[in-house]
């Protein structure tokens, strides 16, 4: 039987990875996964509890090891962890076992998405919008890095930049 093709989505937090993940995976037939959920599902907590009892290195090495064995199946969406991408090891992954999309969004959009979302640790700080302008500085030319394809996510529904992938990588 041919391969068939994984879709990996990276970009930060509030981009919509995980929401237009779901939508993209339904549209072409393909299995979704989150790694952030995956690790949920592994560890029987929440990704809060993982930064609280293992610390954020932790949590990244549960993130490295989720990745590493979901990039390994075939024919799935993976919604990817905002901050993957600053592992080599991911990186590489990500960019030989499929296609990289990256989701690319304003700081004024992922502030207001993800604001009233206590789920992410990160962000559970006074000033989220200067945590999450350090983050696109040291993050942004790693997505772009890996990307096979850019799609911004500021102004269309979730259900629209799903059609909007499928089109421009000619599904
Ligand atoms: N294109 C979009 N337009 C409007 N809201 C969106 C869009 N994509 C995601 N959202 C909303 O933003 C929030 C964060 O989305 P999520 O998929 O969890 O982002 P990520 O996984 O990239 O952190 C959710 O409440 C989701 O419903
Ligand atoms: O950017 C990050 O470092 C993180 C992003 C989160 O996922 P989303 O990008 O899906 O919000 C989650 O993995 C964790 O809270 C850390
Ligand atoms: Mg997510």
């Amino acid at each position: 039987m041919a391969e068939k093709r994984n879709i990996f989505l990276v970009g930060p937090m509030g981009a919509g990875k995980s929401t237009i993940g779901r939508h993209l995976a339904q549209m072409l037939h393909l299995q979704f996964h989150d790694s952030d959920q995956e690790i949920e599902h592994r560890t029987g907590a929440d990704i809060g509890w993982v930064f609280d009892v293992e610390g954020e290195e932790g949590f990244r090495r549960r993130e490295a090891q989720v990745i590493a064995d979901l990039t390994e199946m075939q024919g799935i969406v993976l919604a990817t962890g905002g901050g993957s991408v600053q592992s080599k090891d991911i990186r590489n992954f990500l960019s030989a076992r499929g296609i990289v999309v990256y989701l690319e969004t304003t700081i004024d959009k992922q502030v207001a998405r993800t604001q009233r979302d206590k789920r992410r640790p990160l962000l559970q700080v006074d000033d989220p919008r200067e945590v999450l302008e350090n983050l696109a500085e040291a993050r942004n030319p790693l997505y772009e890095e890996i990307a096979d394809l850019i799609v911004k996510t500021d102004d269309q529904s979730a259900k629209v930049v799903a059609n909007q992938i499928i089109e421009q990588l000619g599904f």
